[in-house]
């Protein structure tokens, strides 16, 4: 594959085996979440997540997706507990997105799509930095919360509203004191898996802890996630939608509930 890997049916997930075959292992990710599958384990503890609004420092249209980033250089945003061991440091969250409210979500429940879903990347401070972690079978840990179609979400739309500056591709601009716990649903009720990072290099090191209650959006914040570009100034634009993996096979891998 000449050209770097994409969303395109050229370069889309179906391609990515070309250049990293671990896209047939046996802990890929998404999956498609069956609840009937899932057995609830009473040892899993609830999510201790906490974030300090003075750590987020900058917004990016990185092609793919766009993402906020965090400073983690201390333990003063940090996920502990669920199903991990040890502290996990918040290092950026993003979304995924579809082109239309009927896709767009990369974990699916029982068949069902949302229109999107964020995750929060974490990584395991048994190890010096993100990229060391990353290659680790335990380094990274990452909350997934679906959005649903509904009311408008404000906190949703403090990011949203830095969109202008961040359209095409490689453009960032400074984003301060955002608190992402304000995006987390009500509910911290989760499932459980190992699996890995759902784009390139698709490393197998991700602790999978998906929320079972998603977060609100409306069809008009959904157009605005619509609004990106996955094309630099200067190129042909080319909206950012459908930037997501779908299911890939579960392979005998259980699925836990923090739930009965
Ligand atoms: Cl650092 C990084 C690399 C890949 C992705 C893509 C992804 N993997 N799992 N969910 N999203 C996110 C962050
Ligand atoms: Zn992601």
């Amino acid at each position: 594959m000449a050209h770097a890997w994409g969303y395109a049916a050229n370069n889309g997930p179906d391609k990515w085996v070309s250049n990293f075959p671990i896209a047939d292992g046996p802990r890929q990710s998404p999956i498609d979440i069956l609840p009937g599958g899932a057995s609830y384990d009473s040892g899993l503890k609830p999510l201790r997540l906490k974030y300090d609004p003075s750590n987020c420092l900058e917004i990016l249209n990185n092609g793919h997706s766009f993402q906020v980033t965090f400073a983690d250089d201390s333990d003063s945003s940090t996920l502990k507990e669920g199903p991990i061991s040890g502290v996990y440091r918040l290092k950026q969250f993003h979304f995924h997105w579809g082109a239309s409210d009927d896709k767009g979500s990369e974990h699916t429940v029982a068949g069902t799509k949302y229109p999107a879903e964020l995750h929060l990347v974490h990584w395991n401070t048994k190890y010096p930095s993100f990229g060391e972690a990353a290659s680790k079978p335990d380094g990274l840990a990452v909350v997934g919360v679906f959005l649903k179609i509904g009311d408008a979400n404000a906190s949703l739309q403090k990011v949203l509203d830095a969109f202008n500056d961040i359209r095409a591709k490689g453009k960032q601009t400074s984003f301060a004191g955002f608190d992402p716990s304000t995006l987390l649903p009500g509910c911290l009720d989760y499932w459980t898996y190992d699996g890995s990072l759902t784009t390139p290099p698709l490393l197998e090191s991700v602790t999978w802890i998906v929320c079972k209650e998603p977060i609100s959006v409306s069809c008009e914040q959904m157009a605005k996630f619509r609004s990106l570009l996955f094309s630099a100034e200067g190129e042909p634009e080319c909206c950012m939608v459908d930037n997501y993996r779908p299911p890939q096979p579960l392979k005998g891998r259980p699925v836990r509930a923090s739930f009965q």
